[in-house]
């Protein structure tokens, strides 16, 4: 829906190094609702965490729906319903190779500008955990329904000890308000579905059983509403944002990779990874 050069500037800055791994599938299920409707599903045990190739994978993926011009809605899940997705793989960034960790970047970037500026409808589904790059992956779809009671959804960065990137801040921002948003941010709050929908992080919160069935109710709903007023309007409310990305990408990813790069914030990954994996 955004411009051709647009378009196209995203697609030449994904990474292209012979030595990326070329997008796998096995890590991700597409399949019909309808004609018209995609369910994206994420499969990638235990945890669907965005390494580099199910970023790569999951870009590829929308794109792959997106082209085809009978489809006008899409359906984002989890096959678990414990886990949305547990964000960034945060293996990627302990001891990375830093040409491999600029193009992991490059894929996270990538999964934004793929799905926030898709053309499609998008509803996220999102019956388990969604923290940090999870609850990102779920922003970028225009309406989420999520569990309530258990999981927990939000942008903990803060708490690690980094800080989530502007362009994740501001979708967060635009989605909450900017006091909901300085005050869950500040302290790397993770709310309860029925917390997240005080706040307006998500649409609606139901019991587990009912999250899929709504979700897919209302993604068949809305892909009946003129695909092109729909667009379009996508494209007024996010174009500036998402072109704001594509101009600034590689400072993005200078950013991104000094700071995991530096001592501290080594130290500081290598003990959550453990502390995840001890528990
Ligand atoms: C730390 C990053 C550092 C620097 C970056 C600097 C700046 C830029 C900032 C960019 C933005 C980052 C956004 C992110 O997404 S960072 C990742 C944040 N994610 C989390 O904090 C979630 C961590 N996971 C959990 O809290 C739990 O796993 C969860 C509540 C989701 C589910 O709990 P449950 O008990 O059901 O499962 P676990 O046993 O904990 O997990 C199963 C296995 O999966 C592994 N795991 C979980 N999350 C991650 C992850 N994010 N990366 C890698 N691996 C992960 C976990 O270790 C378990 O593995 P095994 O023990 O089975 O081998």
């Amino acid at each position: 829906m955004f411009s051709t050069a647009a378009r196209a500037l995203a697609s030449r800055s994904l990474p292209r190094a012979p030595s990326i791994l070329p997008p796998s599938r096995s890590m991700l299920t597409v399949s019909r609702l309808s004609p018209s409707v995609a369910e994206l599903t994420l499969d990638k045990a235990p945890a669907n965490t965005l390494s580099l190739e199910m970023a790569l994978a999951f870009s590829a993926a929308v794109s792959e729906i997106e082209a085809d011009p009978s489809v006008t809605a899409l359906l984002l899940r989890s096959s678990s319903t414990k886990i949305f997705s547990a964000g960034l793989d945060i293996s990627e960034m302990s001891g990375p190779e830093p040409a491999r960790l600029a193009d992991f970047w490059r894929a996270i970037q990538g999964t934004y500008l793929s799905l926030y500026s898709s053309r499609l409808a998008t509803v996220a589904c999102i019956e388990g955990h969604a923290p940090a790059g999870g609850c990102l992956l779920s922003l970028m779809a225009d309406y989420r329904i999520m569990t309530g009671g258990g999981p927990r959804i939000g942008l903990n960065e803060t708490a690690l000890g980094i800080a989530a990137p502007y362009w994740l801040k501001d979708m967060f921002v635009e989605t909450v308000g900017r006091r909901n948003a300085e005050l869950a941010l500040l302290k790397g709050t993770l709310f309860t579905g029925e917390e997240a929908l005080a706040v307006g992080l998500v649409d609606e919160v139901l019991p587990l059983e009912e999250v899929y069935p709504r979700a897919k109710e209302e993604v068949l709903k809305l892909a009946r509403i003129p695909a092109k007023g729909r667009a379009e309007t996508k494209r007024l409310l996010r174009g500036a944002a998402v072109d704001e990305l594509l101009a600034g990408r590689e400072a993005d990813v200078a950013w991104f990779t000094e700071f995991v790069l530096e001592e501290g914030t080594q130290k500081g990954i290598k003990a959550y990874l453990d502390s995840l994996k001890k528990k």
